[in-house]
């Protein structure tokens, strides 16, 4: 059974028109800047840096092994030097081989300390890591729940979810390894260059001359790499959005039988990100072949020029040996960046995605100075409403004044279209007005907080949302601490009681993601129920006009009537029987709040809702 009122564009129209309303909205990136932006990178910079407050303690230990890793590792070669230039050159002192022996426990001494070290490093790092990754993962969560309706317009959800999901996914590694391998990068080639300098200056140079050059290849692929993993990202987020729309209205894809267009659009997302995948494929491996070749290079030419130099300029073998050993030490560091720089880009381009998300102010908040709504009695005020949804967008709503008194059971009909939503969702601040003010009991909404305001009304909307989990749950969140006596009792006042005790398991019956185990007029119900629980001073109904047989829709009427007692109520409503019940009936047109007054009042006054009403009994 469809409305009762037929509308002046049917409601096909008026989904169409939400539908187009929001596709012509311009998506934007979270943030309107760019990331390039200098005040914003060093805003982030110190962002990223703050992260690691609260674990200050076990980075500095994690820094601390960082050193000991180091220095273990440049001490090493230092005394192969001692043992190869001291004591192999005097192999005869009488306690040379005692001194080699106790060389070997000193070595052994310092490998012992570098494995405690690179342990710890190795979990505790990764664990202060972990940690951070899921703090940025919770903050950013709790942010988008901050997030205004007017934000949820214009993202899509399976790209904020990527956001959250996939692009942390390297945060935990980039915030562990970030300190942890750059100073041991660091350090240990300052250690082996200083090391080298003692031992052959010259030698020393050749390498200090060609490490510039190494930087700056790093720096060339490291741009092209990073460009290519925010595309990629970008993309992985464009496959979470078909899949997530995809499987989400499955039952449409199925009823319309086009698994194969949603198969082709699918792979279509997947073939872009295996693109962007191969870009940047392309640019790492460019990266690991030049930083091995340096490496190998530098290896190629200390022997040689240490050999001649052997001959020409007095070097020692042992000094020539030593120097190897150092140059081993020397490469690490710039494998361990070239690895280090992968990861950053992975990580930092995540970093850089959730902080443009956090970046997004939510545009609902409270005021300064917000004071709490304490138990409203419930009177609504609108004084001179003009409302639109984009700036530059036409009114939805304009000059609209309107006094509901406490208690009054309002019913708002009108053609499909004309803003009786969003009326409605004016009073919870849903949505702020462009121009006027709605109050509650004398107050301005914005100057009440948020929380209160919205625990003060009850919303129950005509598509009924659900959430995974079973019935009782799913009550409970009209009041986190309702007793299990509360939750039987909200859903007798809802006439759902009974239908749930029918169910396999009753209370503790799973309904499947979104109800689908349930009928519409079930879920209606449990949606009455749930605001039975939060018990709110104002409640708003819009009413579902998809099919509900007889008997499931005086079931849900009886449920509204019994929950409207002792409350604001006003319902979008959709049938006659809502509408007879009503103190009061405001038609809107769009030209404003046409007619006002009870059943009889405009039936006798002959005008627009009598029309309606006769229309609806042919
Ligand atoms: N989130 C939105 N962004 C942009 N425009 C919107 C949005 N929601 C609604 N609109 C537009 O605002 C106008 C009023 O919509 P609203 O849903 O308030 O009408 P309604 O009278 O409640 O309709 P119905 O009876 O069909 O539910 C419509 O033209 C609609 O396209």
């Amino acid at each position: 059974m469809h409305s009762q009122f037929p509308s002046a564009r049917t409601h096909a129209d008026a989904r169409l028109s939400h539908f187009l309303a929001k596709f012509r909205k311009r998506r934007i990136r979270p943030s309107g800047r760019t990331s390039a932006d200098g005040g914003r990178g060093f805003a982030r910079a110190r962002k990223f840096l703050s992260y690691y407050r609260p674990h200050l303690p076990l980075l500095l230990a994690d820094l601390a092994c960082a050193l000991l890793i180091a220095a273990t590792a440049v001490a090493l070669p230092v005394c192969a030097n001692y043992v190869t230039k001291r004591l192999l050159s005097l192999p005869d002192a009488p306690d040379a081989i005692g001194q080699i022996y106790a060389m070997g426990g000193i070595m052994l001494a310092i490998l012992a300390v570098q494995v405690l070290a690179i342990f710890f490093v190795d979990y505790q790092g990764h664990v202060m890591g972990a940690r951070i990754e899921g703090a940025v993962r919770k903050e950013l969560f709790e942010h988008c729940q901050k997030l205004s309706f007017s934000f949820y317009d214009r993202q899509r959800v399976g790209q904020l979810m990527s956001r959250i999901t996939n692009d942390s996914l390297w945060l935990g590694e980039l915030f562990h390894h970030g300190p942890e391998d750059l100073s041991i990068a660091a350090l240990k080639f300052a250690g082996a260059m200083l090391v080298l300098a003692f031992i052959d200056p010259v030698l020393t140079a050749v390498i200090a001359v060609l490490t510039p050059f190494a930087v700056l290849y790093a720096l060339h692929f490291n741009r092209a790499m990073n460009v290519a993993l925010q595309r990629s990202k970008e993309r992985i987020a464009g496959i979470n959005e078909r899949v997530e729309d995809a499987l989400s209205g499955i039952r449409v894809v199925q009823s319309f039988a086009n698994e194969a267009l949603e198969a082709r659009r699918f792979e279509e997302e997947n073939q872009r990100f295996l693109e962007s995948r191969k870009d940047g494929y392309r640019s790492e491996a460019w990266f690991s072949v030049g930083s091995e070749t340096f490496a190998q290079l530098v290896m190629v030419i200390v022997i040689v020029v240490g050999a001649v130099r052997i001959l020409t300029a007095g070097l020692s073998v042992a000094d020539m040996l030593t120097f190897l050993l150092c140059v081993a030490v020397l490469v690490d560091p710039i494998q361990r960046l070239a690895n280090f720089v992968r990861l950053w880009q992975e990580g930092y381009t995540g970093f850089v995605r959730a902080m443009e998300l956090l970046e997004v102010a939510p545009d609902i908040e409270d005021r300064p100075g917000a004071v709490e709504l304490r138990r409203a009695t419930g009177a609504i005020g609108f004084r001179d409403v003009s409302f639109r949804y984009e700036e530059e967008g036409p009114h939805v709503l304009s000059r609209i004044s309107l006094d509901i008194a406490p208690g009054e059971f309002v019913a708002l009909v009108g053609p499909s279209g004309v803003g009786k939503s969003t009326l409605c969702a004016l009073i919870p601040r849903f949505y702020d007005v462009t121009q006027g003010q709605v109050s509650i009991d004398g107050l301005d909404v914005r100057d009440v907080t948020l929380a209160s305001l919205r625990r003060s009304v009850g919303v129950v909307q005509q598509d009924v949302y659900l959430f995974s989990g079973t019935v009782a749950e799913n009550l409970r969140y009209g009041r986190p601490d309702a007793s299990d006596e509360e939750i039987m009792a909200a859903a007798k006042s809802a006439n759902a009681h009974e239908f749930i005790s029918a169910l396999s398991n009753g209370y503790d019956t799973d309904i499947g993601q979104r109800g689908v185990k349930l009928s519409g007029g079930q879920k209606q119900r449990l949606t009455i129920a749930r605001a039975f629980l939060k018990n709110p001073s104002i409640l708003i109904f819009d009413e579902a006009t998809s099919a509900l047989d007889n008997e499931s829709e005086r079931a849900v009427q009886q449920a509204l009537l019994e929950l409207a007692r002792g409350r604001t109520t006003i319902v979008i409503a959709h049938r006659l029987s809502t509408v007879r019940n009503a103190d009061r009936i405001l038609v809107l047109t769009e030209d404003g709040i046409a007619e006002e007054g009870n059943h009889d009042a405009l039936m006798a006054a002959g005008g627009f809702y009598a029309g309606l009403h006769r229309q609806a009994s042919i």
